[in-house]
């Protein structure tokens, strides 16, 4: 029995290449593959095979959606040669997604992907199935099923996975929905004007208006490229950060009085919050299309730039009692927006080390590739998901950031 752990939630081309793993092993082994597979949003991707052959790897860090890329834990390994084999034993090009043991008429799956076909987006149905395996899984859908409504897709294949999960992770997936049905239902907003995107009120004028003219001249005019494929302008007004500061304290306050552990955005991280448990869910989408997706348009194309479909949206702390630095690493996004709330702080500049395809990860950097930044409140950065960074220490004060880890479902070729 081989065990695969993919940490951190499948997302965008690793959900996809989950996926196709699963049935080039399946196509690779004379005998049916027992897979047991789970995935939970922010937690990690189980695939499990009685297989030889691995075609995916494992990362050390329980939860995180980063890769360090220190202390020998990488993630994201290069894939062996893909296997090949022979057409199913239940016909071309499909094969028995189910136990047998089910009791109740065999789901189906195709064993090609189709290529062509656009998957929907699942992110907004709220499943306990990551909606990108969802979106990934669909491209192996019998083609009767192909035209379903969204509802009957997801239905269809959640059943096929949720046989196979093992219950140990079914528990860990209910635990993260009941975690925020718990918040939902229960907590106060400080500040309800940030729950709705006013653009006066959270965006500087000059950033308004450049997203509004939405021409590259535009956005060029307000941004700085300092090294290649890093933007960086000011973005938020002061009242704005400090409204999120305040929310996100008042949230901790009230977490720590109701006993509620805190789900922290990655294992990267001790402090911080994740908004959209919170409530803040729709104004990052908000902020994500008609404010983010402009810019990554124009400036990310090659990446998916023009077709994000999700976010993850959180805060993160340093300073004394809180973080202290952020390790060497790439986000699990596409295109990463990195905003300077406060307060008052020295230290915990970011460091930028250039971009690597995932099978050359840990290479050395050049010099050129070299670029610094320190942070200024209420200015943004922006950089490709997959550009090596990390954060120095804070070595004073109190610093806020707001991140929005901005991704793009797998596309039909
Ligand atoms: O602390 C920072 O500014 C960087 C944070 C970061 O890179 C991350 O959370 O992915
Ligand atoms: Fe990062």
């Amino acid at each position: 029995m081989l065990v695969v752990l993919c940490k951190g939630s499948l997302f965008g081309d690793d959900a996809q290449e989950a996926v196709d793993s699963l049935f080039s092993l399946r196509k690779s082994t004379s005998s049916p593959i027992a897979l047991t597979l789970s995935s939970l949003d922010k937690g990690c991707t189980v695939l499990q095979l009685n297989s030889s052959t691995c075609t995916r790897m494992t990362t050390s860090v329980p939860t995180s959606q980063s890769i360090s890329l220190h202390g020998g834990s990488i993630g994201r390994q290069p894939e062996a040669s893909p296997a090949t084999g022979s057409t199913s034993q239940y016909g071309k090009n499909s094969f028995e997604a189910g136990s047998s043991s089910r009791g109740k008429e065999m789901s189906r799956l195709v064993l090609n992907p189709i290529k062509n076909h656009k998957p929907e987006s699942y992110e907004d149905m709220n499943l306990d199935i990551s909606s990108m395996l969802l979106s990934s899984l669909e491209m192996h859908l019998p083609s009767y099923m192909l035209g379903a409504s969204r509802n009957n897709k997801a239905s269809y294949m959640r059943g096929i996975l949720q046989d196979y999960v093992p219950p140990a992770l079914r528990y860990r997936d209910q635990k993260q929905k009941e975690y925020r049905e718990k918040i939902m239902s229960n907590y106060q907003p400080l500040h309800q004007e940030l729950y709705t995107i006013d653009p006066v009120a959270f965006f500087v004028p000059a950033f308004l208006k450049a997203i509004k003219d939405n021409t590259e001249q535009s956005f060029r005019s307000i941004m700085s490229e300092p090294a290649p494929g890093i933007f960086t302008f000011e973005m938020l007004q002061p009242r704005f950060c400090e409204l999120l500061i305040t929310e996100v304290e008042h949230f901790e306050k009230w977490a720590d009085r109701t006993k509620l552990h805190v789900m922290r955005p990655n294992t990267m991280n001790q402090y911080g919050a994740v908004l959209d448990d919170f409530g803040l869910q729709t104004m990052l989408k908000k902020l994500m299309e008609d404010f983010i997706s402009p810019l990554s348009k124009v400036f990310y194309a090659e990446v998916g730039g023009s077709t994000l479909d999700s976010h993850h949206g959180f805060i993160v702390e340093y300073g004394s009692h809180r973080d202290v630095d952020m390790e060497f690493h790439v986000d699990d996004s596409e295109v990463t927006l990195n905003v300077c709330l406060g307060r008052q702080f020295s230290g915990g500049e970011l460091y930028f080390r250039g971009m690597r395809c995932d099978k050359h990860l840990n290479t050395m950097g050049h010099s050129e590739e070299i670029f610094d930044y320190s942070h200024v409140p209420g200015c943004a950065v922006l950089h490709h998901g997959r550009h090596r960074h990390g954060a120095r220490a804070t070595i004073a004060g109190h610093r806020v950031n707001l991140l929005l880890w901005c991704r793009r479902a797998p596309q039909g070729a």
